[in-house]
């Protein structure tokens, strides 16, 4: 997607020394556009756990070029295990994560050691590619929902989208999950308006997913992130579309912790509710996301204190609770099947259910 005019990916290699990794410095979006440039698997870890990067499909593609840039100081086969048990600990709940560094791995042991660099940086390349394509996929089949509801409605009625979290381009190689079929509503003309959820305790919504639209000139509302059940009450949010950062096979849906009581308020107030995802954020290999989806844990500071920026243009960090107050940072819920209306894939739409995921993905029996 473009910045005023320029278009970017969120993970690139630096085109003139061919090996050093760029990304973006979420952190400190949207006030300032710092980019950075990663040389060692340890600046790549930090980043991931600092949420320097984040978003389920940019953080496997960043470990993928992790796992390259590794290997570069050292590409036996001690090393890259290591390396890659190392870059998959950095956050537990992105499925991604873990599918990345396992196709890297795939890939790579095979291989002889002086081969590795080579072919790491051709695969996570390839990562890349893959997750801008399935992306804007993704984006053309969300598209014909909102096509539907924008015939339904008359072609200048207003279209109220409800969204949480940022699952736009940033949290992805390009083009975003939930936020690629507004885009391109939006570049068709059809009458799309974004209410965007802050997202409280990191604010992705309000720094991230608000930056982008309005970087792409579609008009949003930022609402506390308790506004979205009275809005639905009135009539005002049409359709949610969200991401997510794991899917079982049963459909259940692990996504910033708020989703699931949006999903509980758009089932009482009969308003349809999207999860856009590529086919690597299903985990076949579970079931039952309650149960088996690894929650992370974050830090209570991210509670007891907020960023942002100040009167005097200063980027600050002030402290919201009393000194003492304990704070638990759960990063994510699961939204049960039951409560999402259908899953936009690469593959197209389907509903949330077992067999739905089948029809689109045969090949997983
Ligand atoms: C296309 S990104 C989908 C999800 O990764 C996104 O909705 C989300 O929850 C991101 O969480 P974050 O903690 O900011 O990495």
């Amino acid at each position: 997607m473009k910045i005023n005019g320029t278009p970017y990916r969120s993970v690139w290699v630096d085109e003139k020394d061919g090996w050093s990794v760029h990304i973006f410095d979420q952190t400190r979006l949207p006030f300032a556009l710092d980019i950075l440039q990663l040389t060692t698997p340890e600046q790549v870890a930090h980043a991931i756990k600092t949420m320097q990067v984040r978003g389920a499909p940019l953080i496997g593609a960043v470990a993928a070029y992790g796992l390259a840039l590794a290997l570069r100081a050292d590409s036996s086969d001690t090393a890259l295990e290591q390396q890659a048990t190392m870059l998959a600990a950095t956050r537990p709940t992105a499925i991604n994560l873990r599918w990345a560094i396992e196709r890297m791995l795939k890939h790579l042991r095979p291989l002889p050691p002086t081969e590795r660099v080579a072919a790491a940086y051709a695969e996570a390349g390839r990562i890349c590619d893959e997750d801008a394509a399935q992306n804007e996929a993704i984006g053309r089949h969300g598209l014909e929902l909102l096509r539907t509801l924008a015939a339904q409605r008359g072609k200048n009625d207003k279209i109220n989208i409800l969204t949480h979290c940022n699952a736009g381009w940033i949290a992805t190689v390009d083009w975003g999950t939930a936020l690629a079929p507004i885009y391109m509503a939006h570049d068709e003309g059809l009458n799309v308006h974004v209410w965007v959820d802050e997202t409280r305790p990191r604010n992705q919504g309000a720094a991230l997913t608000a930056w982008e639209l309005g970087s792409h000139g579609v008009p949003h509302t930022v609402i506390a992130d308790n506004a979205g059940g009275h809005l639905m009450q009135h009539g005002l949010v049409d359709i949610v579309i969200v991401g997510t950062d794991r899917v079982t096979r049963n459909a259940d849906v692990a996504n910033k912790i708020g989703t699931y009581l949006k999903a509980l308020a758009a089932q009482d107030n009969n308003v349809s509710f999207w999860v856009a995802l590529p086919s690597t954020t299903i985990d076949w290999r579970v079931a039952d996301g309650l149960r088996e989806i690894p929650i992370e844990e974050r830090s209570g500071t991210e509670i007891t204190h907020i960023n942002g920026r100040d009167d005097n243009g200063q980027l600050s960090r002030v402290q919201i609770t009393p000194d003492g107050s304990q704070a638990a940072n759960p990063a994510f819920d699961v939204t049960p099947a039951r409560l999402v209306t259908g899953l936009i894939t690469e593959k197209g739409c389907c509903p949330a259910t077992p067999e739905g995921l089948r029809s689109l993905f045969p090949e997983q029996g």
